[in-house]
C-alpha cells in the first residue's frame, strides 16, 4: 500500500466503526485490527504495528466511547499521536554550525540513493549560506568518483576524490583535511555502498569513521524497501554511531511505513526526505506534517514555509501588502511565476495543500505546467511597463494582443488565453483581500485569520469537495491551527 491509500483506509475502518451503534471491545477491535493491516501493508513493521495497537487500546476507554463522545475522533488523535511517536526518537539529530568544521559521513547501501543525497544535503546548506565540500570515498563502485564529481560541478560545490587511490580511509582522510584547511564548514564524506550487508562493507565504513571522526553518521535508505526497512536500519546502526536518517525516493510508489521502523531501529530522527532525482527535490523533515500527509492529509504550513523560501525577503512584505490589497496586475502574476518555477516540481509544492492528491495533479503533468508558464512569461517580457502594472484588463485590447504575440513569436490565441488565465487569478487575488498573513514560522495565525470562507473561494471546486465541502475545510481548518487539536487532521467532520 502506497501512503496516499494509508490515510483513506484508515478513515475508513474507523468510520465503520462511528456507524456501529455499540461501541464494544469487539467493534473496536476490528477497526484497530482493520488500521493494523493497512499499517502492515505499508511496510511499518510487525512490532511496531502490535505495539501501537497495545498502546492505542490503553489510551483509548470504551466507557468514553461507550458514552457517545466522538469515537472517531478520540481514534484519530491516538493514532496520530501513536504515529508521531514512533517517528520521534526523543532527541534531536546533531546539527552542524555554520562557520564551525563539521563533518558528516553517509552510508547506505548501493543504489540507496547516497551519493546523490549527498549532494542535495550540500545544496541545501548552500543555498542557506554555508560552505560545503563533498568527498567521494566510495572506491568500491566504479563511476562513483565521476557521479559525485558531476553533480557536485553542477552545482558549484567543491569536491575532493581520486581515480587511483583504492583505500577509501587515505582519500576520506585527505579530504577532510584539504577542506578543513580551506574553511569549508560542512564536509561530507560519501562511503561505499554494497549490494547487501556484508562484513566487508560495514568493516570499510568503520574504518572511514574511525579516521575522519565524522560529528554525524546519517544512514540513507531508499523507503521502497519495505519490510526490510528494520533490519538493515540496525545493522548499520550496530557499526557506526549512526545519528540521523534520510529516507530517498518518497516520490513514485514508496511503502513510505519503513520510514517508521528505520527511525524505531536506529533510534535516531529522520532529518530529511527526498523526492526525486534532482537536486532541489528534497525536504526537511517534520514528523508531525509527514503523519498528516501519511494519514491523506496536506501540509499548509510547509506549503507557506516554501514560499516563504523561494520568494525573496525583500519581495515578501510587498507581495503580502499586495496581496491584502486585492490588487493583482500582469507584473505580480510574472514575478509569481518567477517563484513558482524556483520552487521545483508543481505537484511536490500543491500536494502539501489539504486535498490536493497525486491524482489531481499527476507527478508527469509538471512539465506541461512548466513549459506554459514560461510561454506565459515570454509572452509578458513583450508587454509594455504600462501594460504589466495596469490591473484593468480591457486595457489589453486586440491590437495590443496582437502586438505582444508577434513580438514573442507566439500565436494570438495564446495571448488571450493567457489574459484568461490572468483575470482567472485575479479573481482569486482579489478574493484575499483583508487577508492577515503571518510572518515566517507564525503559520497558527495564518490559519486563525483565513477563515474558512477565504479558503473556499479560492479553493478549485472539486477539491473543497475532496475535502467534504464547508464543513469538511472548516474542521479541517481547525485542526491545522490549534496543536493542541490534531484531530480533524483526518478530514473527518465532527460526526459523533
Ligand atoms: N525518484 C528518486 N530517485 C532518486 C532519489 N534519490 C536518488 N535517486 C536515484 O536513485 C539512483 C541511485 O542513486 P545513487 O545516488 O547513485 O545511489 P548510491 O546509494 O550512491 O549508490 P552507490 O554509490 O553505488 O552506493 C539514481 O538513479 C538516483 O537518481 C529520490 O529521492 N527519488
Amino acid at each position: 500500500m502506497v501512503l496516499a491509500d494509508l490515510g483513506g483506509s484508515i478513515t475508513r475502518a474507523l468510520k465503520q466503526m462511528s456507524n456501529a451503534t455499540i461501541i464494544d471491545e469487539k467493534v473496536l477491535n476490528e477497526c484497530l485490527n482493520e488500521i493494523t493491516r493497512a499499517l502492515l501493508q505499508s511496510d511499518v513493521q510487525f512490532k511496531l504495528v502490535r505495539d501501537m495497537q497495545t498502546n492505542i487500546k490503553k489510551i483509548v476507554n470504551l466507557d468514553d466511547l461507550a458514552a457517545g463522545h466522538n469515537k472517531r475522533r478520540i481514534i484519530q488523535q491516538a493514532v496520530f499521536n501513536e504515529l508521531c511517536n514512533i517517528l520521534d526518537p526523543g532527541k534531536p539529530a546533531f546539527t552542524p554550525k555554520k562557520g564551525k568544521a563539521s563533518v558528516v559521513m553517509f552510508v547506505g547501501l548501493q543504489g540507496s540513493g547516497k551519493t546523490t543525497t549527498c549532494t542535495k544535503y550540500a545544496f541545501y546548506h548552500q543555498k542557506k549560506g554555508w560552505k560545503p565540500a563533498l568527498v567521494c570515498a566510495d572506491t568500491f563502485r566504479a563511476g562513483a568518483f565521476d557521479q559525485l564529481k558531476q553533480n557536485a560541478t553542477k552545482a558549484k560545490i567543491p569536491f575532493y576524490g581520486s581515480y587511483m587511490e583504492s583505500d577509501p580511509v587515505k582519500i576520506a582522510v585527505e579530504g577532510v583535511e584539504r577542506f578543513k584547511k580551506e574553511n569549508c564548514d560542512l564536509i561530507i564524506v560519501d562511503t561505499s555502498g554494497r549490494h547487501k550487508q556484508e562484513a566487508a562493507l560495514f568493516e570499510e565504513m568503520r574504518q572511514v569513521s574511525e579516521a575522519t571522526k565524522p560529528d554525524l553518521v546519517i544512514f540513507v535508505m531508499d523507503s521502497s524497501i519495505g519490510q526490510a526497512a528494520f533490519d538493515q536500519a540496525q545493522a548499520f546502526k550496530q557499526s557506526v554511531a549512526v545519528g540521523a536518517v534520510i529516507i530517498t525516493k518518497m516520490d513514485g510508489h514508496a511503502k513510505g511505513g519503513g520510514a517508521l521502523s528505520a527511525v524505531a531501529a536506529t533510534k535516531s530522527p529522520v532529518i530529511f526526505i527526498g523526492t526525486g532525482e534532482h537536486m532541489d527535490e528534497f525536504e526537511v523533515f517534520d514528523v508531525k506534517p509527514f503523519v498528516s500527509r501519511l494519514l491523506g492529509q496536506g501540509d499548509l504550513s510547509g506549503f507557506m514555509n516554501k514560499i516563504h523560501e523561494v520568494v525573496p525577503m525583500d519581495q515578501q512584505p510587498e507581495l503580502l501588502n499586495k496581496l491584502q490589497e486585492g490588487t493583482f496586475t500582469l507584473r505580480i502574476m510574472y514575478e509569481q511565476f518567477q517563484n513558482i518555477l524556483k520552487m521545483g516540481p508543481m505537484s511536490e509544492v500543491f500536494s502539501m495543500l489539504p486535498g490536493f492528491s497525486n491524482e489531481l495533479l499527476p507527478k508527469g503533468k509538471d512539465q506541461d505546467s512548466q513549459a506554459k508558464i514560461k510561454r506565459y512569461m515570454t509572452m509578458m517580457d513583450s508587454m509594455t511597463n504600462e501594460e504589466l502594472d495596469s490591473s484593468n484588463p480591457k486595457l489589453m485590447n486586440e491590437s495590443r494582443m496582437m502586438r505582444i504575440a508577434r513580438g514573442s513569436g507566439r500565436q494570438v490565441r495564446e495571448v488571450m488565453e493567457m489574459m484568461e488565465e490572468y483575470k482567472r487569478l485575479a479573481k482569486i487575488w482579489s478574493k484575499m483581500k483583508g487577508l492577515k498573513i503571518p510572518k515566517k514560522g507564525d503559520m497558527n495565525s495564518m490559519t486563525r485569520n483565513m477563515n474558512a470562507t477565504h479558503m473556499s473561494k479560492i479553493l478549485p471546486p472539486q477539491m473543497l469537495k475532496q475535502i467534504g465541502g464547508m464543513g469538511g475545510l472548516q474542521s479541517l481548518m481547525k485542526s491545522m491551527g490549534s496543536n493542541k487539536d490534531m484531530m480533524g487532521m483526518f478530514g473527518g467532520g465532527g460526526e459523533q
